[in-house]
């Protein structure tokens, strides 16, 4: 690989005598891995060809995916590298907690915090970038979680709505990414030698809406897929050196991870409790990760109320509660698909139907929100239309209406063909079912079943 003079020398310089094997480690494959959703079935098929178990990250397998296949299409699986996955073991958050994913898309961490978290409590997942968070709602609704909200604000914008709400934050930095070059070789386009410290700067005003989102006590963790000291410890010290209350907490090595380097910042000696993550020393691409806790006493201007913004951007109109219509359409389909389902708060956005999480604050006016929650479906004239990411949150077990596919009508299925069945049933809604995943709904007619794949996804 072509590696820029000043990026070599930089590197050399740095790395002394391990320069060459860290300089050669360029020229290897990149190592692809993928995580198992706990959430639902296991995904034996993908599980059998995996090259073998990542050792530090329970739900990890190094091997690629097959991005057409049931178990990724359903959400069983998400394709991400090794050493991405052990910033989630990391931040490793509890069921019930409120935890902000900041810079979340395309989710690979957002979907294993989500995990972690058993689907339980809150999880605010927030991208800058409108077309970039639609990449992240669609991966989290394959996830298939309940306890997620998508939002696209800027860290900015967010901290106004969020003043110490947060038991962790992740901040999983936009960066120069030289961990990635040979996983994403264009990413060399960009670099320059004063990049790293472009970028240093604007992970700083990151960080500091971060913490004033941080509860008294809260986790922050904050990643970086670089190897430029510069948004590494020096970031790391400048968050020690400006927030006096924040402590590093240790991040457990594996073999082959290494220590925060003081010495490339401040000396400070706590910097060692982060950790690094060398495709030299590790099968896996490059990662930075530091894991800090914030003092229990709550600063009097970190605690001041929040100013509800205005907001001049055009929104969708959230409305304060169903009216009897919609509550009537819902509850028909509710009771024919999942009688026993009661969502916790209902809302809608327009002609969108949500369930939103319980931790989630009621006021959403002024919120730039993707997903408010689960997406149960659309209300149509005079009908309900329920949503792909409600069959696909839901475990088929649990349903009370299912066809079972077989691999050949789940293929017809997502490439929007109508597929058939043998015997006719009762007609109406189904949930879909292909080896144990749910994959979506469908409207039985005599022994045709209606496809409502969306357009957007069939291939
Ligand atoms: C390293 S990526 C996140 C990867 C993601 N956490 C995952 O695991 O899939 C960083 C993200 O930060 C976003 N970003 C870029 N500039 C930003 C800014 N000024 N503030 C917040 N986020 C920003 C990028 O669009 C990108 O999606």
């Amino acid at each position: 690989m072509q590696l820029p003079e000043k990026f070599i020398e930089k590197y050399q310089r740095l790395l002394g005598d391990e320069a060459p094997t860290f300089l050669a480690s360029f020229d290897q494959p990149s190592q692809s891995g993928f995580r198992v959703n706990p959430l639902k079935a296991a995904p034996q098929a993908t599980i059998d060809q995996a090259a073998g178990k990542v050792p530090y990250v329970p739900t990890g397998y190094y091997g690629g995916v097959d991005g057409r296949s049931l178990d990724h299409v359903t959400g069983a699986i998400y394709s991400q590298e090794p050493s991405a996955m052990y910033v989630g073991e990391v931040v490793d958050p509890q069921p019930g907690e409120r935890v902000l994913d900041l810079c979340a898309a395309p989710g690979g961490k957002t979907t294993h915090l989500v995990a972690k978290m058993h689907d339980q409590g809150l999880l605010v997942a927030n991208e800058i970038f409108r077309k970039r968070a639609k990449v992240l709602a669609e991966n989290l609704e394959r996830w298939g979680t309940t306890s997620t909200v998508v939002m696209n604000e800027s860290p900015a914008d967010l901290e106004e709505q969020f003043p110490q709400f947060f038991d962790r934050i992740l901040v999983d930095a936009p960066c120069s990414g030289e961990g990635m070059f040979r996983k994403e070789p264009a990413g060399i386009e960009y670099w320059n030698p004063d990049y790293p410290a472009e970028c240093a700067n604007r992970q700083r005003k990151i960080l500091a809406s971060a913490m004033k989102m941080l509860k008294p006590g809260g986790i922050l963790v904050y990643s970086t897929c670089t190897f430029a000291p510069e948004e590494d410890e020096q970031n790391l010290a400048w968050l020690l050196q400006n927030y006096p209350d924040l402590k590093t907490v240790p991040v457990k090595k594996y073999p082959g991870m290494d220590d925060g380097r003081p010495e490339w910042a401040d000396n400070n000696p706590a910097i060692r409790d982060a950790v690094r993550l060398f495709p030299h020393h590790i099968k896996g691409e490059g990662h930075f990760i530091a894991k800090l806790q914030n003092g229990d006493l709550v600063s009097v201007e970190a605690a001041a109320p929040a100013k509800r913004h205005r907001n001049k951007k055009k929104r969708r109109q959230q409305r304060p509660s169903l009216d009897k219509q919609d509550q009537a359409e819902f509850t028909a389909v509710r009771d024919v698909l999942l009688p026993d389902y009661q969502p916790n708060r209902l809302v809608t956005f327009g002609d969108q139907l949500y369930a939103l999480p319980k931790e989630m604050p009621a006021d959403l006016a002024g919120m730039t929100i993707l997903r408010p929650g689960l997406h149960l479906g659309t209300f149509k004239k005079n009908r309900f239309e329920p949503a792909l990411a409600w069959a696909l949150a839901t475990d088929p077990a649990a349903c009370s209406r299912v066809l079972e596919l077989s691999h050949d009508q789940w293929r017809q299925y997502v490439h929007g063909d109508v597929v058939t069945i043998d015997s006719p049933k009762q007609n109406g809604w189904y949930f879909l079912a292909c080896d144990g995943h749910t994959t979506g709904f469908g409207k039985l007619v005599g022994t045709t079943i209606k496809n409502f794949y969306p357009k957007g996804l069939r291939f």
